[in-house]
């Protein structure tokens, strides 16, 4: 994947236009890595619920489902722990106030898919860069510092099995919020992202060894709506239990977002207003449960380009 031939980067050109994401095979994380990372993170929600309370969600991180979530109106059937990777130890000590061997080894096996993804992650960057036309030689300040600032937050879902899942759902609807996500799943299908025209949910299918790729909001901004954040969910079923773990690639949160000019079509302007991510998660919670997007709302009207047009007519 290091050097990804046109044909790989004209399909995540396409894909990035079409569907905002794809499946990533031959990534070069070790498949027994992903086996590993799957069995500790089982063993991590099959605790007894009160170890797991230990570590109640507060500030964005821990235990728990993300707030938004609580805006939609169907069961979810879902747990979820969330943590910035780069603090594993810190943080799951609240799991595991005196460390231990269970600690140990569950913190070494993050640690090293952190390390594996964090590289990957570059690398499909570089991907993203080049399928908007950016090449290697021609990276500019911005995008290097993009490059070299990326964060990470790591997300962990289980979804147990469901007695009634058409009456449930495991993960509502929603689009990830920073550039963009790689996830691994389990070899139980679940994951859904929603085609347009017409509007429909397409799965995921559950290949071994395979990564999804989502765009998420701030490289729709990034891209100039070239690349499309998508909204996705996820769903459960009766006879399987299932795990994801999204690893989220976001900017600094606050860094400024803006269309990258070295994106922007010859003939368009910038669609979209500078933000950061901090900025953007209040927007977004204002949205949450209401049917409009919060994407919409940075975006540049016409007025507003009238009056850059022609500063000081008004
Ligand atoms: O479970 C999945 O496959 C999707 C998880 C997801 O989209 C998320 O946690 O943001
Ligand atoms: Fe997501």
């Amino acid at each position: 994947m290091g050097d990804a031939t046109d044909c790989a980067i004209a399909a995540v050109a396409r894909s990035a236009q079409e569907w905002g994401g794809f499946l990533l095979v031959g990534h070069g994380v070790p498949m027994e890595l992903l086996t590993r990372v799957e069995e500790q993170i089982k063993g991590l929600f099959a605790l007894p619920a009160l170890e797991k309370e230990r570590a109640a969600r507060g500030g964005g991180y821990g235990y728990g489902v993300p707030p938004y979530i609580l805006s939609f109106s169907k069961l979810m059937w879902s747990e979820g722990y969330t943590f910035s990777a780069d603090d594993v130890r810190s943080e799951f000590r609240r799991i595991w106030p005196n460390g231990g061997d269970d600690y140990m080894r569950f913190c070494d096996v993050m640690e090293e898919f952190h390390k594996e993804m964090r590289a990957l992650s570059k690398k499909v960057l570089d991907m993203f860069y080049k399928a908007l036309g950016i090449s290697a030689d021609h990276i500019g300040e911005v995008e290097s510092q993009i490059r070299d600032t990326m964060t990470t937050t790591m997300h962990l879902n289980m979804y147990p099995k469901c007695p009634e899942p058409e009456r449930a759902m495991g993960l509502a609807p929603h689009t990830d919020s920073g550039f963009f996500t790689l996830i691994l799943q389990s070899l139980v299908p679940g994951l859904q992202l929603l085609r347009r025209g017409p509007e429909r949910w397409v799965t995921v299918p559950a290949v071994p060894g395979a990564l999804a790729v989502v765009i998420g909001d701030l490289f729709h901004i990034l891209t100039n709506g070239r690349f499309h954040s998508v909204l996705h969910r996820a769903i459960v079923n009766q006879d399987h239990e299932r795990v994801s773990v999204p690893y989220f690639l976001g900017p600094p949160k606050d860094m400024k977002v803006a269309p990258l000019p070295a994106a922007i079509l010859p003939g368009r302007k910038a669609e979209f207003r500078s933000v950061t991510w901090r900025e953007y998660m209040v927007v977004r919670e204002k949205m949450f449960g209401k049917d409009a997007s919060a994407l919409a709302m940075l975006r540049v009207t016409e007025d507003e380009r009238d009056a850059e047009l022609a500063p000081g007519m008004n």
